[in-house]
């Protein structure tokens, strides 16, 4: 549907963005990501013919899309960017109506079909109800929704957005991001677009391309190209450490307080304890954690130091003794609700251990007040 072939992207002489090749056919979303002023915004409008290639072509079904003209473009392919607008006095329905021009006549009348259409494509982004509201009093995530809505008046088979959630809270983010997978899938239409937000980009593309450098480091499924290392290149991350198990980022562990926490923890129920010692700067040890334990990979992920098990075994008498040894070095206890099981038993055994050793102990269960000040 739509090709980069050794795209060049830039500004006179600037070239912000060299050397990009991708494609995307309908039913996908190709999401693009990279930091601040990596050229996202540069490629999407040189895609959109807004700006013209340095080198290379786009092509779209098969033809140079910077050779077509723009009312035939228009009916191909839709675009959203980012920047505020601000039409005037006009309705939902009026800018929703924006988008049938591709197809109305000289005078710009639409017809009983094209109101149709307008209606149907407020209803498809659930903006229905903002169809006789005043677009300069609507929410940034209304007029979002009804910029989308006048994208898709056009009946486009590509849609292009710029950077959609950026004016947005988390519901309405997410609500937009998945509006998007069902544009894709139920619209069949290809979609490209630059997202800030890593979690929900990984959660709803098709393909990605992460862009750094002038360069696209990394293009593909998006499983595929969200691997640690690259993520962290890619936003040059020296306190956090991106976790592919997670699909998101967790804080280093960077100690200042002289303290040092034992959390004995397991299945997740350890996340919210580490994730509150890690932020509040304690020196953690985690222990005794099986390497498939959800609470394994957060700890993983923030470089704590972790006494651990092969994943189905049980704990074995070294760990234990290994983990005893940094138990009675530690300042406080820290121990979770976690599932017990034949696996895992011996970390009650420590819980024993920490007891006779006279350790202050703290039990968590769901308020991490509790920890307060340890
Ligand atoms: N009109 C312009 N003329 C010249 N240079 C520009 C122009 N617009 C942007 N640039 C430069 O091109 C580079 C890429 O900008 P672009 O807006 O494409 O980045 P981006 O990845 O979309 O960034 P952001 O995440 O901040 O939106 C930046 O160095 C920017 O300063």
């Amino acid at each position: 549907m739509l090709k980069a072939e050794n795209l060049s992207v830039g500004y006179g002489n600037y070239v912000v963005v060299e050397g990009i090749n991708l494609e995307i056919n309908r039913g996908e979303i190709l999401c693009i990501i990279g930091p601040n002023g990596a050229g996202k915004s540069t490629l999407l409008k040189t895609i959109a013919t807004y700006l013209k290639p340095k080198k290379g072509v786009v092509y779209l079904n098969g033809k140079k899309i910077h050779d077509l003209k723009p009312k035939d473009l228009a009916k191909e392919m839709a675009v959203v960017l980012t920047e505020r607008v601000n039409p005037g006095n006009m309705t939902g329905f009026d800018v929703v109506a924006i988008g049938r021009h591709p197809y109305t006549d000289l005078f710009g009348r639409l017809t009983e079909r094209d109101k149709e259409i307008i209606i149907e494509s407020a209803r498809a982004v659930n903006a229905e109800y903002l169809l006789e509201k005043n677009f300069f009093e609507m929410s940034d995530g209304e007029r979002q929704k009804i910029m989308i809505a006048r994208a898709l008046a056009q009946e486009p088979k590509v849609l292009i957005l710029d950077e959609p959630t950026s004016f947005l809270d988390a519901k309405h983010k997410i609500e937009l991001t998945l509006l998007l997978r069902k544009l894709a899938d139920e619209k069949n239409l290809a979609i490209v677009v630059t997202l800030h937000d890593i979690e929900l980009a990984l959660r709803i593309a098709d393909k990605m391309a992460l862009i750094k450098n002038h360069k696209v480091i990394a293009y593909g499924y998006p499983e595929n190209v969200m691997k640690r290392e690259i993520v962290n290149e890619l936003y040059d991350l020296k306190n956090a450490n991106y976790s592919e198990v997670i699909g998101y980022f967790e804080l280093k562990s960077n100690p200042i307080k002289n303290k040092k926490i034992f959390v004995i923890c397991g299945g997740g129920t350890g996340a919210n304890v580490l994730r509150y010692l890690v932020k509040n700067r304690y020196e953690v040890v985690v222990g005794i954690l099986h390497k498939n334990d959800a609470d394994y990979f957060i700890a993983e992920a923030m470089g704590v130091k972790i006494i651990e098990e092969e994943a189905y075994n049980k704990i074995s008498k070294e760990k234990f003794e290994e983990a005893l040894k940094e138990l009675k070095n530690s300042d406080v206890v820290v121990y979770t609700d976690f599932p017990i099981g034949e696996m895992n038993e011996l970390n009650l055994k420590l819980i024993e251990e920490a007891k006779n050793l006279k350790k202050r102990i703290i039990f968590y269960r769901e308020d991490i007040s509790v920890l307060k000040g340890v």
